[in-house]
């Protein structure tokens, strides 16, 4: 996959975790995501693109904005799951995905992969990659 497109957006989110492992994490907080999304191919198509930018950051900021300020406790995506920052990940890959899948050649030509990454701070980050 030696080309990559990555588009860059932020997440505001408030959330409380179940289980011993988080801590003071297990009450309501609050937590805003840098948030990466690349798209990988192993051609360029015939606009020398991965895929349009435009088209990118458009798929991710509708994504973030269903789940932006919000208590994601309380949302149905989510019942009985902790919303850590891997499965925010995975969530917002699998969305981008069904968004690609739905879009016509060219928009959807060549991207093989999807790799997000949540920033939760400067010094903390998951991601979350899949194959198309
Ligand atoms: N693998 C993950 N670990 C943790 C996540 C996560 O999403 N994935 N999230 C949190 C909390 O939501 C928050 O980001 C940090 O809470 P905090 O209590 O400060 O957790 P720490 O692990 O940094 O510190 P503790 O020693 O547990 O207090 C936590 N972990």
């Amino acid at each position: 996959m030696p080309y990559s497109v990555t588009v860059r957006d932020h997440l505001m989110i408030a959330h409380s975790f179940a289980g011993e492992t988080f801590g003071p994490a297990q009450r309501l907080h609050g937590a805003t995501f840098v948030v990466d999304a690349g798209f990988g191919a192993d051609e360029l198509d015939e606009d020398g693109v991965v895929v349009d930018i435009g088209w990118a950051s458009r798929a991710v900021a509708e994504i973030t904005g269903s789940l932006s300020y919000r208590n994601l406790d309380e949302d149905p995506r989510f019942t009985g799951l902790n919303t850590t920052t891997e499965r925010l990940c995975a969530f917002v890959a699998d969305r981008l995905a069904e968004a690609l899948a739905e879009q016509p050649a060219p928009v959807s030509g060549g991207v093989t992969s999807i790799t997000v990454t949540l920033h939760e701070s400067h010094i903390a980050w998951a991601t979350y990659s899949r194959s198309l």
